[in-house]
């Protein structure tokens, strides 16, 4: 029985892939053109990813595309916090923030966040502490090689699965330093985070390796490069490609899965887990 403990005595049950509805308030975020950035079109979209079968919702306000120069705190907080308060008020479900950023987090978790989603394994400077100072609400480490602007110039490893998690092992002795507490702790590779193709296919075909640690896997493949480099297919072309990548994590022993199209990832799951546990009609 695996589940996480979250804020206000909730908890996620992590008995069956949860799916993880991008919300995404970046002007450029890449797969729908920004057109979420005003907040209330953010909000529309965030509760009909809830009805498609999203059962957490990642609130992301900070491009983290390859070449992207740093978003200010200030635009960040704009971006996200209004959304978060809406989310709040129109739904219980699991909320995430998707951020580096310390005050970020802090306000996130003020307007109702449960999950600290940091693409950076709280490595900025005071993230730590917030994280420590809010022992209720979850954390996902992800790896990243190097930083957004320059990750992908020449992502090179000694060996990627192995380096990977000696950088979790690292993460988590700094986590459990600050009196962190490793059972609220969920694993992210991060696929496409200095990675070249062939190291995100390597890391898909290794997925199952990351469930050595004990600790809930996310995985977030959705339209991302590793598909579009492949299949040579635009960013809205890769619903077959990312369908694909989440039934082959969810087989691997993922936890959650981090995606766009909620509702064509929900049947694909719902498919696979009939097969794996036979159908009560
Ligand atoms: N935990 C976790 N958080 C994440 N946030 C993202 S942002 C990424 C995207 O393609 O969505 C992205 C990259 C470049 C531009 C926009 C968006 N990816 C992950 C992930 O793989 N894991």
């Amino acid at each position: 029985k695996t589940t996480i403990r979250l804020p206000r005595d909730r908890e996620l049950c992590l008995n069956k892939p949860q799916i993880m509805g991008i919300v995404n308030v970046t002007p450029d975020s890449f797969s729908d053109g920004g057109t979420y950035y005003q907040s209330d079109s953010a909000i529309n979209q965030a509760l009909s990813l809830l009805k498609q079968g999203a059962t957490i919702l990642d609130v992301g306000g900070e491009s983290t595309r390859p070449g992207a120069p740093d978003v200010a705190c200030e635009e960040e907080l704009k971006r996200v916090i209004p959304v978060i308060e809406k989310i709040r008020r129109n739904s219980d479900c699991v909320i995430s923030v998707d951020t580096s950023k310390a005050e970020v987090m802090r306000q996130a978790i003020e307007a109702g966040a449960d999950i600290i989603n940091d693409v950076r394994a709280l490595q900025e400077p005071g993230a730590l502490q917030v994280a420590a100072e809010h022992p209720d609400v979850a954390v996902c480490l992800m790896h990243m090689q190097g930083q957004p602007r320059t990750m992908q110039e020449n992502p090179t490893y000694n060996d990627l699965i192995s380096d990977i998690k000696a950088f979790f092992t690292m993460r988590l002795l700094e986590c459990e330093k600050h009196g962190i507490d490793t059972q609220r702790i969920i694993l992210d590779p991060g696929f496409g985070f200095g990675k070249s193709l062939a190291h995100n296919y390597e890391l898909l075909g290794n997925f199952e390796s990351f469930l050595s640690f004990g600790l809930p896997l996310l995985a977030g493949l959705s339209r991302k490069s590793m598909f579009g480099n492949l299949l040579n297919r635009e960013t809205n072309e890769r619903l077959a490609a990312s369908l694909a990548g989440a039934l082959i994590c969810a087989q691997k022993g993922a936890h959650i899965i981090r995606v766009h199209d909620v509702q064509q990832t929900a049947d694909v799951l719902e498919v696979w887990h009939a097969a794996c546990n036979g159908v009560t009609i």
